[in-house]
């Protein structure tokens, strides 16, 4: 079936659709790792995102039970330069093509992905509209000047969860299908704000009891909960819109250790007086280097944030610059030793990605046990 992907500037690209027959809206990103396009498709960060891989051969793994970062399948739709409709992988249980379908999501291939990216790249990340349903240009720019866009808009709320829940796995073992699961030291309340679940199974495995709490869980909800640590969650989304998470944070720095990923970074940052700006079009991939400030060390990180602490929002404040990205000196990290509290702007919980940063789970326990 015929497919087109228009952007906000009149940028029109045909192809075939593959997945879900429909139309959807949504900032056009784009993410360069090689491997993991079922955990990037169920991470809820890139809810209201159409994800473009550059990777030119996407589905050539299928899908399987396992790989899920979350409830569902968060991206608004999904770009391809070629979907393999024939997987070959031993965990493989569903191709891609019928994954999208069984979960109502719209995939176009066939287009030049190269050039999409350089236009993202040079034009920036912009709003698009994805449809393999309505085809009219005409129409769909209409559809598409209604959607607002990712700036200012707390979308938190759309994807976090109505009520507390407790997470026992730990990280799964797929050749041995076994799990690391050791006795709970620690108890800590993960803020939910659109969670990856490779988060809560670290967390598991270096020792935590884990209960996962609401976006809008109160301070003296989470509090209540005696927790000797909180856990601040990746999530959608402009973090400067999250202002209940931002007060919430203000209101538990000092009194219990903090560590934040990503939109969590973003939050702690802004509860300590920091500032965030939205990037020209994002890090999204698997191979970033990120140098570690303390140890001097690089770390090949996985990424997925378009926007970013200002380094220079802490001048004159009590915060640490703890990690650099070294593609273009931006903030990756940041730390409080007086309020106990540190995050990273990128994701050392891999899935997918490289292993390098799992060190954090452990400094993070670490602080807990001081
Ligand atoms: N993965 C995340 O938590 C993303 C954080 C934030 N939504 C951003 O795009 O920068």
């Amino acid at each position: 079936m015929k497919a087109v992907l228009l952007l906000e500037d009149g940028t029109v690209f045909e192809g075939r659709g593959f997945g879900a027959k429909g139309c959807t809206c949504g900032e056009v990103v784009f993410n360069t790792s090689m491997t993991g396009y079922q955990e990037i498709l169920t991470d809820p960060s890139y809810h209201e995102q159409i994800i473009t891989m550059t990777y030119p051969l996407i589905g050539n793994v299928g899908t399987n039970p396992d790989d899920w970062e979350s409830r569902k399948v968060f991206a608004a739709g999904f770009v391809v330069k070629e979907n393999c409709p024939y997987p070959s992988n031993w965990r493989n249980q569903q191709t891609l093509d019928a994954y999208l379908k069984a979960n109502n999501v719209v995939g176009i291939e066939g287009i030049d992905t190269r050039r999409l990216v350089r236009h993202i790249r040079t034009q920036g990340a912009m709003r698009g509209i994805l449809s393999s349903s309505e085809l009219g240009i005409k129409k769909l720019a209409a559809t598409l000047q209604e959607y607002p866009g990712l700036v200012g808009r707390d979308i938190v709320k759309d994807v976090t969860v109505a009520k507390p829940y407790e997470w026992t796995e730990g990280v799964l073992d797929v050749l041995t299908n076994t799990q690391d699961v050791p006795a709970p030291k620690y108890k800590v309340v993960a803020i939910d704000y659109g969670m990856k679940r490779n988060i809560l199974r670290l967390l598991v495995s270096h020792g935590c009891e884990v209960v996962a709490v609401p976006a809008k869980a109160s301070a003296k909800e989470i509090l209540a909960h005696k927790p000797d640590g909180v856990f601040l969650s990746n999530g959608p989304g402009d973090p400067a819109a999250v202002t209940y998470a931002v007060e919430t944070v203000k209101a538990l720095l000092g009194k219990v250790p903090i560590f934040g990923i990503c939109l969590g970074h973003q939050i702690l940052s802004l509860a300590l007086g920091g500032a965030t700006y939205k990037l020209k079009f994002g890090h999204r991939g698997a191979n970033h280097p990120v140098k570690n400030l303390r140890t001097g060390k690089i770390e090949i990180t996985s990424q997925n944030h378009g926007f970013c602490v200002d380094l220079d929002s802490f001048k004159g404040k009590d915060v640490e610059l703890t990690h650099l990205n070294l593609n273009d000196n931006t903030c990756e990290g940041i730390r409080s030793d007086k309020l106990g509290a540190f995050a990273v702007q990128y994701h050392p919980e891999a899935s997918p990605g490289p292993h390098d940063a799992r060190y954090l789970f452990t400094d993070f326990t670490a602080l807990m046990a001081r």
